[in-house]
């Protein structure tokens, strides 16, 4: 389906809207006196576009105006900078304190309070020091102690909340205590098929790059070896890396899937599975190939090797299908699950497709105007397809402002390039699909733009969830059309939840919503219970000695390469695996 932004380069006109609540009208005083951009205010402004444009300035029906953006826009912290700091690292552990957390399974380890209390190993809890991480956040409290007792883990928690170390830590220290009890150590190194004992999954090339250099953080000095291999990149160097030694492999799927079919890694090593993004990783899209890599390759079972689910979103259709790759896990949920954090303040506008590009223009310009030394924010602009990037991109640097551009279909060094430039702000504005959606952890974003918003609700999770992180806030402005009707019953439920301000013509849209058709993944239970478990009477998660029959799950051609790295391998099936280092 395409875009407003492919409308334009289309020459498409989208379909007039049963609601049309009036556009905020304001303009900040730079733009009433300048000439029109060239594209933006002539173009695209409904005067001369649309005959009926004054229709558009009609407030809707029985619905308040929004309020004015770009005014409201001064009176917010946009800059990205710590809500308060108090020795944290830089986070604001305060905008955590009141999360509620619900765990479930059996046997649940209790949560650590700090550091000093969870025994990571000297040379891990002296990097966790180094990298300003002083306190653990919420998921890491519950999360690690887990994690460390063996236990497989299915963990949701909000957006910036440090996952992230979350999963590595007790990865990294698991390593480490398999190695001193193994005689194995090392014993693979050299040989022409690396067979990792953790391996770390995640949906995007840029993802895996950004947890492979924070696992290589974490590990600095412990002698564990972190490599990374995903598509688009050079296989030659990834094949020397992997030729030197690795004992966490961070992968996308589907160069993964290359490497074990080529014989150049073997899974049978291993012990630790994490997926980040999973309810991503078990979508239609991916699910597949997860399976294949899991289930049908030479990988370990559940029950044998200790498996890890992490995201901010978990619908109870992903909750069931993960359980396949789980044994008598544990459910952590930091918050609602799939709720957004409230360090960010989201505002939707009514926009009409015709005028998205001019009003982007008036935030950008806004808030240049507002934001320290008149510099741009870094600003991420989202939307739905790669056509629509590319003519957005296109038209704002043609228009004087500084963007980039990320998306599917720029080859890798390109992506690479355009992440950088945004990252060390040379251009603040960064255009995106979907592909930055999830996990990138970029300091300083400011402000996330819906140019076009999302069909589901929790890619908008995770999308304005690019701000407002590790406890610094952050704002999130959504552009609402008529064509985003099915989502308005969702988004205003998440606001809500959020303690946002929802306009009331948002309300009227999810009221009409709510007698039709909800969001796909909704069901009627996303705001209700966490763990799918629950409302289930039987637990497939539970019972992997019986689906999996014992076996191991499949006959990759580097079946027995490796040699075994710790006799934690010899535990009986469907038991609470203890780990290595028990
Ligand atoms: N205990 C801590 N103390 C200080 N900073 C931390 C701590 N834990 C994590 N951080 C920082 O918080 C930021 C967000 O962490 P991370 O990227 O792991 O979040 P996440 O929960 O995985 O987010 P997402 O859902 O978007 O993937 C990172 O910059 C990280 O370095």
């Amino acid at each position: 389906m395409s875009s407003w932004s492919d409308s334009v380069a289309g020459g498409a006109d989208p379909a007039a809207p049963m609601y049309r609540p009036s556009r905020p009208s304001y303009v900040p005083p730079h733009l009433r006196s300048s000439k029109p951009l060239s594209a933006s205010a002539a173009e695209f402004s409904p005067s001369s576009r649309n005959p009926n444009s004054n229709r558009l300035r009609q407030p809707p029906r029985a619905a308040s105006r929004p309020p004015a953006p770009v005014e409201a826009l001064s009176n917010l912290d946009i800059s990205g900078v710590d809500v308060r700091s108090d020795g944290g690292g830089g986070i604001n552990f305060d905008a955590y304190e009141d999360i509620p957390v619900e765990t479930s399974g059996s046997d649940v380890p209790p949560p650590a309070g700090t550091f000093a209390e969870i025994d990571l190993g000297e040379a891990l809890g002296r990097n966790v020091g180094r990298c300003g991480y002083v306190r653990p956040t919420p998921v890491q409290r519950h999360a690690i102690p887990i994690s460390l007792a063996g236990r497989d883990l299915m963990a949701c928690a909000q957006t910036g909340s440090g996952k992230t170390a979350a999963f590595c830590f007790p990865i990294i220290s698991g390593v480490l205590r398999n190695r001193s009890s193994s005689s194995q150590q090392g014993a693979y190194r050299g040989a022409r098929t690396a067979c990792p004992v953790a391996l770390i999954m995640s949906p995007t090339r840029e993802l895996a790059s950004q947890i492979h250099v924070e696992a290589k953080k974490f590990a600095f000095q412990t002698g564990v070896k972190v490599v990374v291999a995903y598509g688009g990149a050079s296989m030659y160097q990834q094949l020397r890396d992997l030729e030197k030694g690795v004992d966490i492999l961070v992968a996308t799927p589907g160069r993964l899937v290359d490497l074990v079919e080529r014989a150049r890694v073997s899974l049978q090593n291993i012990k630790y599975l994490a997926l980040d993004e999973a309810d991503r990783m078990l979508d239609m899209g991916f699910e597949p190939q997860i399976r294949k890599i899991v289930e049908q390759m030479d990988m370990p079972p559940p029950g044998i090797r200790q498996t890890m689910l992490f995201s901010a979103t978990f619908p109870q259709e992903i909750q069931r299908l993960a359980s396949d790759f789980l044994s008598n896990y544990i459910f952590l949920a930091v918050g609602r699950v799939g709720s957004s954090t409230d360090l960010i303040t989201q505002r939707v506008e009514y926009v009409p497709d015709l005028d998205k590009r001019g009003h982007l223009v008036d935030l950008l310009h806004a808030q240049r105007f507002n934001g320290a030394d008149g510099k741009q924010a870094l600003t991420l602009v989202f939307v739905e397809t790669k056509r629509g990037a590319d003519s957005l991109e296109n038209w704002l640097s043609t228009n004087g402002f500084s963007a980039t551009v990320i998306h599917g279909d720029r080859n890798q060094y390109e992506r690479e390039q355009a992440l950088k430039s945004f990252k060390v702000g040379r251009t603040p504005i960064l255009v995106a699909t979907d592909v930055a959606a999830r996990g990138l952890d970029i300091p300083h974003v400011a402000h996330v733009i819906n140019f076009d918003l999302p069909k589901d609700i929790d890619d908008y999770v995770h999308r304005i969830g690019r701000t407002g992180r590790a406890g610094k806030s952050g704002l999130a402005t959504a552009f609402f059309s008529n064509g985003n009707q099915p989502l308005a019953k969702a988004l205003a439920d998440l606001m809500q939840e959020a303690n946002q301000e929802v306009p009331d013509w948002l309300v009227q849209y999810a009221e009409r919503t709510s007698y039709g058709g909800r969001s796909r993944r909704l069901g009627g239970s996303r705001f209700g219970g966490h763990d799918y478990r629950k409302d289930v009477p039987l637990r497939r998660g539970n019972n992997h000695s019986q689906s999996y029959g014992g076996q191991f799950g499949g006959n990759a051609s580097a079946v027995g390469v490796c040699p075994n790295y710790s006799n934690a391998y010899d535990l009986g099936h469907g038991s609470v695996v203890a780990s290595g280092w028990e």
